[in-house]
């Protein structure tokens, strides 16, 4: 049996992209920036103004007269007076939840501010609509009430709220009676539920997994793992991780749509590994969805031990503080209705509609004025705290899958997007720092500190004076100092802890921010079309793999067995354009002792000859 497997290599695209703002040194480190009012004054920078601004950059710094580029930035300010000013006369501070954002290190001025002072009030109008139930979603005709699940008075009507307050009680009610044993596994030794193992994608995932990085008690309740792919290597490894220890497993699936094909994957593989330890799966099954889907229904015939609600009118990106973020925390023991109390605070912190005082907001100002509002820049999320490691991944879906658009709420190709990473700092320090501080200068960071190094009384110095803390405190200043120095913009949000209330006002300053930001570029920041291609052309691989195997069997059947070429095989399946990926087929199924024999150079796909080990007769007459 051949393999055929590590023969395709590609060479990545070297173009470089057009830059749209431009640098020029003014004094000692001063930026001459350019942005473009014919993006502010129009609701919809479309693509074609987005291009033409980039190609005609050159015509437009140098033309005095030009009628579109009025306005001239200041660059960033050097001086520490200035600074210092700057500083104390933008920092946000909420009070009641610790919570501070520096934005003093993003060189936006005040004729900037103004000119985008009534797109904002555009902006504040629409996240008041959304509140109050309008269609935020046009193209899936979808309300988008995430706001409401912690604080349902807001929901747009009574059944809305009691829907929400009756999930938060049952979620509530069944973390607590999982904790005490009350409801146990059917065969486990210990008598009760020591792990959940939580099967989802996505937005069904990078919540949980970022909460229970940041917030897990240091010996929870339940241990939680993740199967969030359809890789059977992480599959059986999160399985044999678990071992003996499955039957005191809780299996918690999370899917909105119910049906998608990662998670259906993940939910099979386990209760293959059940059916094998002869454990029976629905007494210890936990499904999270839509009333109806697929998986709703699968959880209900077979009996599983619960079912949890996931709202048609909650985006899976913005889903965690709904069944899908609350059952898994609360099973490990973190407190839900203080992050939801959290979250409440900044909802209603970023409901006033003043600028200066409405964080989520400025981070969305800082992000239009530093990435042009085109996604010019990348943001660079830096935590600098090792619980909240998961917060750019996290954010990495919010931001992208919200923010990645192709077309503008009237129909103009804009492709919008804001690029996020970020792993955490000073870890980072370490690894591409130098880049951002010398190298291509193409993002700004997000500074994320957490005042409170260790819980009180745990402190000792390593040296006179200094704490392991201080090391951390200092790395984060000194970085932050460093790319100002050489022209990198920063935002810093502060809080004291990272505590149930402080990680839910984070959840919520970031989600608000994506609205705001989205209103600012006009985009429907609650669909994701452009996920579907992939999908549709995963579904397409399969069903050729499928026809391919059928082409093989055929003439694997036949005496003597005909192998075949992959031209063949392409022109036997109808599909003579689709033959690279016939090839690839072919050399996947080969690799995994899939009966398939391999003759020829695996160096040139031309020469092989393929048929199958032996004749499936099933296969023949299907
Ligand atoms: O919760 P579901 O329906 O399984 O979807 C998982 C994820 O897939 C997407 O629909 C597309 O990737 C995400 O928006 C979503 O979070």
């Amino acid at each position: 049996m051949a393999s055929l497997s590590g023969l395709c290599s590609s060479s990545p695209s070297l173009k470089p992209k057009i830059p749209i703002t431009t640098t020029k040194p003014l004094g000692s480190i001063r930026r001459e920036s350019v942005t473009f009012p014919a993006r502010l004054s129009s609701r919809s920078p479309s693509l074609v103004q987005t291009q033409s601004v980039a190609r005609d950059i050159s015509a437009h710094l140098s033309s005095a007269n030009d009628g579109v580029l009025k306005k001239v930035q200041r660059g960033l300010e050097t001086d520490p007076r200035e600074l210092w000013k700057r500083y104390v006369d933008w920092l946000y501070q909420h009070k009641e939840l610790g919570l501070y954002l520096d934005v003093s290190r993003i060189g936006f001025s005040e004729d900037f501010v103004a000119e985008m002072e009534p797109r904002f009030q555009e902006a504040f109008k629409a996240m008041d609509e959304l509140e109050k139930g309008a269609i935020a979603n046009p193209d899936e005709g979808r309300m988008v009430g995430h706001y409401w699940l912690r604080n349902a008075e807001l929901a747009p009507t009574s059944f809305l709220r009691k829907q929400i307050e009756k999930t938060l009680d049952a979620v509530c009610n069944f973390a607590d009676e999982v904790i005490s044993g009350k409801i146990k596994p059917p065969t486990s030794p210990e008598g009760r539920f020591t792990s959940i193992l939580s099967i989802g994608i996505g937005g069904s995932a990078l919540g949980p997994q970022f909460v229970a990085e940041a917030l897990a008690p240091d010996n929870p309740p339940l241990k939680i793992r993740f199967i969030d792919n359809t890789d059977p290597g992480g599959i059986d490894h999160q399985i044999a991780q678990l071992g003996p220890e499955l039957a005191s497993t809780l299996v918690i699936v999370i899917s909105k749509s119910g049906g998608t094909p990662e998670t259906r994957n993940g939910l099979l593989e386990v209760q293959k590994a059940f059916r094998e330890a002869g454990l029976d799966f629905a007494k210890q099954g936990v499904a999270i969805t839509q009333e109806n889907s697929l998986l709703d229904n699968t959880a209900r015939i077979e009996g599983w031990l619960g079912r949890f609600p996931m709202f048609d009118w909650v985006g899976g990106r913005t889903s965690e503080m709904s069944a899908v973020g609350l059952l898994p925390a609360a099973l490990q023991g973190i407190d839900i209705r203080e992050m939801l109390a959290g979250a409440s605070l900044m909802d209603e912190a970023n409901r006033t509609t003043v600028l200066r005082n409405n964080p989520a907001a400025l981070l969305a100002l800082c992000w239009y004025w530093a990435s042009d509002g085109v996604g010019s820049k990348d943001m660079v999320v830096l935590p600098y705290k090792d619980s909240l490691l998961l917060f750019s991944r996290y954010l990495q879906q919010l931001v992208m899958e919200s923010l990645g658009k192709e077309f503008d709420l009237d129909g103009n190709r804009v492709n919008q997007g804001l690029t996020v990473y970020g792993n955490k700092g000073s870890t980072d320090q370490h690894a591409y720092i130098q880049q951002l501080r010398d190298g291509v200068h193409n993002f700004f960071v997000t500074f994320i500190e957490v005042l409170r190094d260790r819980p009180p009384g745990h402190d000792w110095e390593l040296e006179p004076g200094v704490t392991c803390g201080d090391y951390l405190f200092g790395m984060l200043q000194g970085t932050r100092s460093a790319l100002y120095a050489n022209n990198r913009e920063s935002i810093t949000v502060t809080v004291q802890e990272v505590t149930p209330r402080s990680v839910g006002a984070l959840v919520s300053l970031y989600e608000r921010a994506v609205g705001i930001y989205a209103s600012l570029v006009n985009i429907n920041a609650y669909h994701q079309p452009g996920v579907e291609a992939g999908k549709k052309a995963a579904g397409e691989v399969l069903a050729l793999q499928k026809r391919v195997l059928q082409v093989l069997n055929e003439a694997s059947c036949k005496e003597p067995v005909e192998p075949l070429t992959i031209d063949e095989v392409a022109e036997r399946c109808h599909a003579p354009k689709d033959i690279e990926m016939i090839y690839k087929i072919i050399a996947h199924m080969a690799a995994n002792d899939r009966a398939l024999i391999a003759e020829g150079s695996c160096g040139s796909p031309r020469s092989i000859k393929v048929f199958l080990g032996e004749c499936n007769v099933e296969l023949l007459y299907a």
